[in-house]
């Protein structure tokens, strides 16, 4: 029996990786292709009913391939359900071959209806069927295909696309010219990397899984690209009760040149939040006095010089630089002093800008780019990042060492050697200002009190997403990084 299941598994693969999956089932254990996208039609029958319990009319739209013969397979169910089904194919049917072919002609045999190209009144259906490309996907959208994603776009009706949401690179989570823009999606055998990541999300809308009763020795036949997190999970220990402030560690926040002092407090605050021992500050002398003032218990000096700095380092058991911090002279030095330090470091904001124009290998640090950052950080530009994320970390820990934080939907997360890990909680309401130096003192405080980079860089990451979506109750827009301080103190403690 087919599971189709919204309680998803962690591995996560590439397209050639779930290809080869289907390949080793078919042809080592010998489950007939057919088999497989009898099951997969009739998972993507089974979700289209859960979602859409109402609907009496379906479009269903089939390329070429035999993610066109899954399409036709859900035709089919649906008629078998009283539904009433139109196929719309975009590849002659005569053109079809293997066991596209032969769901199609069953569905033909059942009575369906066939037409070519796209329906010409979308008012017509309810529900309409992606099952246009999946991961035979190896080039950029144009022509007729292009015209049936803009097609789908524009329809009011649910959408749900089957296996990938059709022009989606199901490795990278990036559009191929364009893509589907999904209601639900569900994917079969091995989830794929690329939904989860970059523009994934917003194409998959919910997504399901089904396994198509394949054994596990086909799931294991290929290690994982990545690794899923839907969960927020406290990776800290239970404080003793005996417990004093000095075995919770001492963050120090640099940065917050003028104007950008807000910068520095957030941070500080998330770093207090989430339970670091002492936070101090150390910024501009002109505004140090006023910094702390609604927030007595953050500690606040004034810095002008590399020296002045040192003596704050050495009562640090770890530095987050970069929140406000600028790209002056006196940047510079502090952020050279922070690095000469040898203390576990966060980077952010202007100290990547920095570290972009003097590249430095490091281990024991954790850098938190945004899409903009990760471009300065190798050269290149925002869109080439947005291309290829895993790519893009992977090439800034080769090149910077350490833990590298790529922000974005489906923040990655990965150390040179590490794989990746792909959060999938978070929501748009986290577009606004302060919201990464909330994250920046968040994972400081994290590795103040002991968790290794790696692991507060996952829990951190996955803290501050869960404390977001919390605060995004009362609303996504108009959310303020502020928001999610009682949420960040409620989730250390659950
Ligand atoms: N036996 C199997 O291998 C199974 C496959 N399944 C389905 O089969 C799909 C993969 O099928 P295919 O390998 O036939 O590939 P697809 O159906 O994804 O793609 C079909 C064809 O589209 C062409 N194509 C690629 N990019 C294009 C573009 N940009 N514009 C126009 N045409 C383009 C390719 O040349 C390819 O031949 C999976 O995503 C899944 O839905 C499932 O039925 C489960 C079992
Ligand atoms: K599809």
């Amino acid at each position: 029996m087919t599971i189709v299941t919204q309680d998803l598994p962690e591995a996560l693969y590439r397209a050639a990786q779930v290809r080869a999956m289907d390949r080793y089932a078919i042809d080592t254990l010998g489950i007939p292709g057919w088999v497989l996208m009898q099951r997969a039609g009739a998972a993507a029958f089974q979700v289209l009913c859960q979602h859409w319990p109402e609907a009496r009319r379906i479009a269903v739209l089939c390329g070429g391939g035999n993610n066109g013969g899954d399409g036709y397979v859900v035709a089919r169910q649906a008629l078998d359900h009283g539904i009433e089904a139109t196929v719309f194919a975009l590849s002659p049917p005569d053109g079809l071959q293997g066991d596209a072919r032969r769901a199609f002609e069953a569905y033909r045999e059942a009575g369906g209806r066939v037409e070519a190209g796209l329906p010409a009144e979308r008012e017509d259906f309810d529900v309409a069927v992606d099952a246009l490309l999946g991961t035979g996907l190896d080039r950029e959208v144009g022509g007729r295909y292009a015209d049936a994603i803009g097609w789908l776009q524009a329809f009011a009706g649910g959408v749900l696309a089957v296996d990938v949401p059709s022009g989606l690179n199901a490795d990278s989570g990036a559009v191929m010219g364009c893509a589907v823009r999904a209601d639900a999606t569900v994917t079969f055998i091995g989830l794929k990397c690329g939904l989860f990541t970059g523009e994934g999300p917003a194409c998959s809308g919910a997504v399901w899984y089904a396994d198509l009763a394949v054994p596990q020795a086909v799931l294991e036949s290929q290690p994982p690209t990545a690794q899923l997190w839907r969960r927020y999970r406290n990776l800290l220990p239970p404080r003793r009760a005996t417990a004093h402030k000095g075995h919770f560690g001492h963050v120090l926040v640099v940065g917050g040149d003028a104007g950008f002092t807000g910068a520095v407090r957030m941070a500080a605050e998330a770093a207090a939040r989430v339970g670091a021992g002492l936070v101090t500050v150390a910024t501009r002398a002109s505004h140090a006095a006023y910094l702390n003032v609604n927030r007595p218990e953050i500690m606040c000096h004034g810095v002008e010089t590399p020296t002045e700095l040192q003596t704050l380092l050495g009562r640090a058991t770890v530095v987050a630089v970069g929140p406000g911090l600028g790209q002056s002279g006196w940047a510079r030095s502090l952020l050279q002093a922070c690095c000469d330090s040898g203390l576990p470091m966060i980077a952010d904001a202007d100290a990547l800008n920095l570290l972009a124009q003097n590249p430095k290998l490091r281990e024991n640090w954790i850098l938190t780019p945004h899409p903009g950052e990760a471009a300065r950080l190798l050269g290149t530009t925002a869109a080439e990042i947005q291309q290829d994320r895993f790519a893009a970390l992977a090439a800034i820990t080769a090149k910077y060492g350490g833990i590298c934080v790529l922000k974005g939907a489906g923040t990655l997360v990965g150390g040179d050697g590490q794989l990746a890990g792909v959060c999938a909680l978070g929501n748009p309401g986290m577009a606004s200002g302060g919201m990464g130096d909330v994250l920046t003192g968040t994972l400081a405080g994290l590795v103040a009190q002991k968790l290794p980079l790696l692991q507060a860089a996952r829990m951190g990451v996955c803290l501050h997403a869960a404390a977001a979506d919390a605060a995004a109750e009362e609303g996504q827009r108009g959310m303020l990084a502020g928001d999610l301080m009682p949420w960040l103190r409620r989730l250390v403690n659950a």
